[in-house]
């Protein structure tokens, strides 16, 4: 059993962390490299920076589980940009969940619910110039293309339930241990999804949606089974 690393000594990082490029502001695009094990797969968080329960959440597990242990690589802020404004966009007004070179791209821009309380999706989002046109979308291209993981795991959030139209064991694991709903879509078109792009390359990919919770209930809530994700052979 992993001893985990007492909650006094949480509060920094003690993994290595990598940079794999920069954010159109020139934020450094970091990633924590797993280390140990193989068959690594990839967990990342913060794609759009109005979904920021998962940064926190899994932020939190990295910072408990012991460096050593950490089986799979991490990314908490896809989006750094659009983290630190608050913003489902990057600095540039683009949704890089719609920003990557898949077959189905669309330059017409896209829609996404202001929250949950809204009745539709109706705030209006760029998807970019050209399908990869975000220096967020290029560099997370070239480092999945670099690092080859065996599965992804996208954290989202407010739709509540597991996305992953391989209805492999790792999803239904996930959705078990979160008491979310196993379904192959999140139920509306998502061209240019980051998902979209890895189904084209027959790589694993499970989208996370969280439910509407805050950061500090997701970070109790959900540390146990984030520290078994990053922790155990998947
Ligand atoms: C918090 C926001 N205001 C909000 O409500 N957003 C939701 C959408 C949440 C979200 O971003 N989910 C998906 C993830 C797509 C998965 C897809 N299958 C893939 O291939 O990547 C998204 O990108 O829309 C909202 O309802 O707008
Ligand atoms: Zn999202």
């Amino acid at each position: 059993m992993t001893t985990l690393r007492p909650r006094t000594k949480r509060g920094h990082f003690c993994h290595p962390q990598l940079q794999y490029g920069k954010s159109e502001l020139g934020a450094p695009l970091l990633y924590f490299p797993a280390q140990c094990g193989d068959r690594h797969g990839l967990v990342m968080a913060g794609t759009h920076g109005d979904e920021v329960a998962a940064v926190v959440a899994l932020s939190c597990a990295l910072r408990t589980l012991p460096a050593e242990w950490l089986r799979h690589h991490v990314i908490l802020a896809v989006n750094p940009d659009g983290c630190q404004l608050g913003l489902r966009a990057n600095a540039r007004g683009v949704d890089l969940n719609r920003n990557f070179a898949t077959g189905n791209w669309q330059p017409d821009g896209s829609v996404y619910r202001w929250n949950s309380a809204a009745e539709e999706r109706d705030v209006r989002l760029g998807t970019g110039s050209e399908a990869g046109s975000e220096a967020e979308t290029r560099a997370l291209s070239q480092l999945v293309g670099e690092l080859r993981p065996s599965w992804i795991v996208t954290m989202h959030d407010p739709l509540a339930c597991v996305e992953d139209p391989d209805n492999s064991e790792l999803g239904k694991w996930l959705a078990r241990r979160m008491g979310l709903p196993l379904v192959t879509d999140v139920g509306y078109a998502t061209p240019g999804s980051f998902g979209t792009w890895c189904t084209e390359r027959k790589l694993p990919c499970i989208t996370l949606e969280l439910p509407p919770v805050s950061a500090d209930v997701a970070s109790e809530e959900y540390l146990e089974t984030f520290i078994q994700l990053l922790g155990d052979p998947a």
